[in-house]
C-alpha cells in the first residue's frame, strides 16, 4: 500500500509532543510540541479525562498549519500502562480503548496515545496504533514473583526509547540487538532501567520500585510507606503524588530540574551534592541488580533521557557501575521517530499489528 502521512502523538505529563511524517523515508513535515497549563490539566478527574482536550489542541494545531487530515494512512501513539500488554504494536480499537481510560491501571499521561490516536483517526476511518506500550515488558516469572503472594511485579519502562537507542547502538556496532544483553537506563522526569535478552526486556527496575528520579520516589523502604499511608495526613492521591510528581528531587530540593541541581552544587550547596549523589548511587544499584538478571553477561549498558546530556551526572553512575559493562551516553531520546518507523513496519505488514 502507497504511505502517504503518519500522525504522532506522544502525551506527557505537561505537554503532548506531535510530528508528522511523509512516506516510506519518513521525511518530518511538520512537528510541534503542546505545552499544557498546569491548572488546566490539574483541574481533570483523571488522565483520560483530558482526551477532548488534548486532542481539540492537536487538531487546532494542524488546521492552523492548514494540514489536510485526508492525507493521513494511520495516526500512532506512545502506548500507556494496561498490564496485559506486551512489547511492540497494537492496532487501537475500542476495548483497549476502554482498557486505557479504566480507574485499574497506573495514572499516566502515556494512556492517552490511544485514546488520542482512536479518536482522530476514527472519523478519517484511518488505523491506529500504539507502540512499544509503557508497560510492554516480557518479565521472566521469577522476576514476577514480588514476595507476597497477592500481587505480582510489572514492568513499566520507557520501553520506547530504550528499544530505539538499543537499535541504534546495536547498529552501530554491526550487531543485531536481538542477540545481545544489555542495560538501558532511561533518565527523564522519571528514571527507569530495564535488562533485555532476545529483544525483549526480562526485567525492570521503574519509578516505584527502581532508582529515585527528578519527580519520582522509587523504592522507599515498606515499613515507612506504610507509616504515611496510615498517619492520617495523607489521602490516596497524597501518596499517589509523593510516589510520582513530588518524589524524588523535587521533595528534598523543590525543583525537578538537574540543570538547576548542578549550578547549586558548583554554588556550594552540599545538601544538593548529598541528594544527586543519592540519585546517581540508586541508578548505579539498580543497573547492578539487573546485571545480576543478565547473570553477569553485559554487552553494554546505554544511559539516556534528558538527564544524560550531564556528564557530572553520567559520570557519577559510571563510577558506581562501570565495573559492570561499556557505558554508552546518548543523551535525549528517539521516541517521536521509533513511533512513525514502528507504525510504517506494521502499515506496510513488516510487523504484526496485535489486536487486544
Ligand atoms: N544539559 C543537561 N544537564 C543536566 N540535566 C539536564 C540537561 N538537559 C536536560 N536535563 C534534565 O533532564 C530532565 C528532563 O528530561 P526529559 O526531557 O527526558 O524528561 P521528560 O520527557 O519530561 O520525562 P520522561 O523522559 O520521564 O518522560 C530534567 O530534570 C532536566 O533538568
Ligand atoms: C512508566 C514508564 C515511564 C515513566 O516512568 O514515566
Amino acid at each position: 500500500m502507497e504511505v502517504k502521512d503518519i500522525l504522532v502523538i506522544n502525551p506527557g505529563s505537561t505537554s503532548t509532543k506531535i510530528a508528522v511524517y511523509r512516506g516510506e523515508e519518513q521525511q518530518r513535515l511538520l512537528e510541534k510540541n503542546i505545552v499544557h497549563d498546569d491548572e488546566a490539566i490539574n483541574a481533570f478527574s483523571c488522565v483520560a479525562a483530558q482526551k477532548d482536550y488534548r486532542k481539540d489542541m492537536i487538531l487546532e494545531f494542524l488546521q492552523g498549519e492548514g494540514y489536510d487530515l485526508k492525507n493521513l494512512s494511520a495516526v500512532v501513539g506512545r502506548g500507556g500502562m494496561v498490564y496485559e500488554l506486551s512489547g511492540g504494536g497494537y492496532q487501537v480499537n475500542e476495548k483497549l480503548c476502554a482498557r486505557m481510560a479504566s480507574a485499574d491501571i497506573p495514572q499516566h499521561a502515556s494512556s492517552l496515545g490511544a485514546l488520542l490516536a482512536f479518536a482522530i483517526a476514527e472519523p478519517l476511518e484511518t488505523p491506529s496504533y500504539i507502540y512499544d506500550s509503557t508497560m510492554g515488558c516480557d518479565l521472566l516469572e521469577t522476576v514476577k514473583i514480588t514476595g507476597i503472594a497477592e500481587v505480582e511485579k510489572y514492568g513499566a519502562t520507557h520501553l520506547l526509547n530504550s528499544r530505539a537507542q538499543a537499535i541504534k547502538h546495536a547498529t552501530s556496532l554491526g550487531g543485531d540487538y536481538h542477540k545481545m544483553q544489555f542495560i538501558v537506563c532511561h533518565m527523564g522526569g522519571g528514571i527507569t532501567v530495564n535488562a533485555w535478552k532476545d529483544g525483549k526486556v526480562i526485567d525492570v527496575a521503574s519509578y516505584d520500585d527502581g532508582p529515585m528520579a527528578p519527580e519520582r520516589s522509587g523504592g522507599v523502604p515498606l515499613l515507612l510507606m506504610k507509616k504515611l499511608c496510615f498517619d492520617g495526613q495523607h489521602t490516596e492521591a497524597d501518596i499517589e503524588a509523593l510516589i510520582s510528581g513530588r518524589g524524588g528531587l523535587y521533595s528534598y530540593l523543590g525543583t525537578k530540574d538537574c540543570r538547576e541541581v548542578e549550578r547549586r552544587i558548583a554554588a556550594g550547596d552540599d545538601y544538593a551534592a548529598l541528594v544527586y549523589e543519592a540519585m546517581a548511587l540508586q541508578v548505579g544499584k539498580a543497573i547492578a541488580g539487573l546485571s545480576c538478571t543478565l547473570k553477569g553477561k553485559v554487552d553494554f549498558i546505554i544511559l539516556t533521557g534528558g538527564i544524560a546530556h550531564s556528564s557530572k551526572l553520567t559520570g557519577m553512575i559510571a563510577d558506581y557501575c562501570g565495573h559492570i559493562g561499556e557505558i554508552v551516553v546518548m543523551a535525549g531520546e528517539s521516541e517521536m521517530e521509533a513511533l512513525a518507523a514502528g507504525a510504517l513496519r506494521m502499515l506496510q505488514g513488516e510487523e504484526e499489528a496485535k489486536e487486544y
